[in-house]
């Protein structure tokens, strides 16, 4: 009997808190390290994310990509959530650090609270004071949202070939994507074609997963996992527990 190789998914995580996620500063290329309550986070995360075990919601031998944003608190999140692996099982994994994944460039709002930038808007008269959001208004001196729309599009291309290239040949294919806040809201709102423009409304605290995969078993229906049913897929049905 042929076994049909469960969906492929995206398992979108947020690196653990750093002082400045707790703070609500904006963090983009500021080269932060996770906080020791940060540490812990990603470390009890890992241990229910990835394993064997039946609460796992991750099979190390399915997990074939990770792709990392390449500042520190996304490496570091990445190697705390595989501490718990024995190396055999990781060497399996392609490990990848993509420059796509970076936090949106906030140009002058390094640093600062949503609060402090729309005083400072305020202060030099420029659209969106009291209503600015970084998704109509953009940074100053820093991407707007098509400029994430882009570098977002290109990332989403690269994991949709890795999943067709699964889905052509009945194989098993997670991939996980460890990036930051407002990045993965992008690629949660791009991957159901949605615009960025507007404010996606969708909420990722630090240390946050999220899972978007295809409905019906097709690559061109990408959707978004409201679920924990994930946890206990039905293709396991069968499996002795
Ligand atoms: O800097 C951010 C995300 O980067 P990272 O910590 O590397 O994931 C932002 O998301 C900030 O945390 C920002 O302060 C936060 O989005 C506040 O937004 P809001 O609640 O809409 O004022």
């Amino acid at each position: 009997m042929t076994v049909t190789a469960r969906t492929p998914r995206l398992i979108i995580v947020r690196h653990g808190q750093t002082e400045w996620s707790k703070s609500g500063q904006y963090t983009s290329y500021t080269d932060l390290p996770l906080t020791d309550y940060g540490v812990h986070q990603m470390r009890a995360t890992g241990r229910m994310l990835v394993g064997y075990g039946v609460t796992n919601l991750v099979k190390p031998a399915e997990l074939k990509v990770i792709i990392s944003s390449p500042r520190k608190r996304a490496l570091q999140t990445r190697d705390l959530l595989l501490e718990a692996l024995p190396v055999s099982q990781k060497m399996g994994i392609r490990m990848e650090v993509d420059e796509d994944v970076r936090e949106w460039e906030y140009g002058n709002y390094e640093g600062m609270l949503t609060e402090d930038i729309k005083a400072e808007r305020k202060k030099k008269g420029l659209k969106g004071q009291d209503d600015w959001t970084i998704w109509e208004f953009g940074c100053e001196n820093g991407e707007t949202a098509d400029n994430v729309t882009e570098r977002v599009d290109r990332l989403i291309a690269k994991i949709r070939r890795y999943h067709k290239k699964a889905l052509d040949n009945n194989e098993f294919c997670d991939i996980m994507v460890i990036g930051h806040g407002h990045i993965l809201r992008c690629l949660a709102a791009r991957w159901v074609g949605k615009s960025i423009n507007t404010n996606p409304q969708f909420m990722l605290d630090a240390g946050g997963v999220g899972v978007l995969s295809y409905q019906h078993h097709n690559i061109d229906e990408p959707a978004i996992y409201l679920t924990g049913a994930f946890l206990v897929p039905v293709e396991e049905e069968g499996e002795s527990l």
